[in-house]
């Protein structure tokens, strides 16, 4: 698979070259196996590569891997010890479950719960974005489903994107379908992706676009023709 162009860096465990190529074909003899380290936490599984040095984060919090408070002190916890592993460079987030990438926010965590929970939540969706942002590590989403409002935005804090093309799979920030406005941060990071003028009507519209109609727009450089990549 093959990835575009990104105007971030800064770090070490960036490759010197600017466009940069993730394998993840079959592995695997026994010197290979004895590099891999696995650890799993309820809802996120990670497996390290350190011959590679390509991490795999995947979601497996069914029904729609969506984003409690509890997903994503996971998710935080999960990604900082990457960052500590300096035999890691690089981090592909994907998903475990079929046809999902994430729901998004979990509406249940916004629904019902004192000021002091809610702000421990908003907090871990704040610190979510800022550590993925931030990460000194390569970043990509796998976007093996759909991915609505929130899911979106995690998929687009990372470095590069890549979509299995489905019809039923969509992504976008939705939020003005569902009544609500989509935070100025949450605009603010798809801008950087696909400009002002394309962000303006995604959000006044609350789109949703296929795998194919987002990389028109410049959402990414490569979409997968696999159901499952
Ligand atoms: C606390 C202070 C907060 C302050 C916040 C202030 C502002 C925030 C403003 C904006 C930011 C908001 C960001 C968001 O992300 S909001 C969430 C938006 N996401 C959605 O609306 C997704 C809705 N879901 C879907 O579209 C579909 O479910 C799906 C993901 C496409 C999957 O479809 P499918 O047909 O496969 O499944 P179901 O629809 O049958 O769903 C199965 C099951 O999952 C439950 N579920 C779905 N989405 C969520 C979710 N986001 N959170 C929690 N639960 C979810 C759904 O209810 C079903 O449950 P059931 O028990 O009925 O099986």
């Amino acid at each position: 698979m093959g990835f575009g162009t990104v105007s971030r860096g800064g770090s070490s465990r960036w490759p010197d070259q600017r466009l940069c190529t993730v394998e993840m074909g079959p592995p695997c003899h026994t010197s290979c196996l004895s590099r891999r380290k696995s650890s799993s936490s309820p809802k996120i599984k990670v497996d390290l590569d350190s011959s590679t040095g390509i991490a795999v984060m995947k979601f497996q919090s069914p029904p729609v891997n969506s984003l409690s408070l509890d997903f994503l002190t996971e998710f935080c916890i999960s990604l900082e010890k990457l960052e500590m592993d300096r035999s890691c460079r690089g981090v592909v987030v994907t998903s475990a479950l079929p046809k999902i990438f994430s729901a998004g926010l979990d509406i249940m965590e916004m629904y019902g719960k004192s000021p002091e929970r809610c702000g421990e939540f908003w907090k871990a969706v704040q610190e979510m974005w800022l550590k993925l942002y931030g990460s000194n590590m390569v970043t990509i989403a796998a976007i093996n489903g759909s991915s609505p409002a929130g899911g979106c935005l995690m998929a687009l804090t990372c470095d590069y994107r890549i979509m299995a093309e489905n019809p039923r799979y969509g992504i976008g920030l939705n939020e003005t379908q569902l009544g609500i406005v989509a935070p100025f941060w949450f605009k603010d990071t798809m801008v950087n992706t696909v400009g002002h003028r394309t962000t303006e009507l995604a959000l006044e519209l609350g789109l949703l676009y296929s795998a194919p109609d987002a990389l028109r727009l410049a959402w990414w450089t490569s979409w997968c023709r696999r159901t499952r990549c």
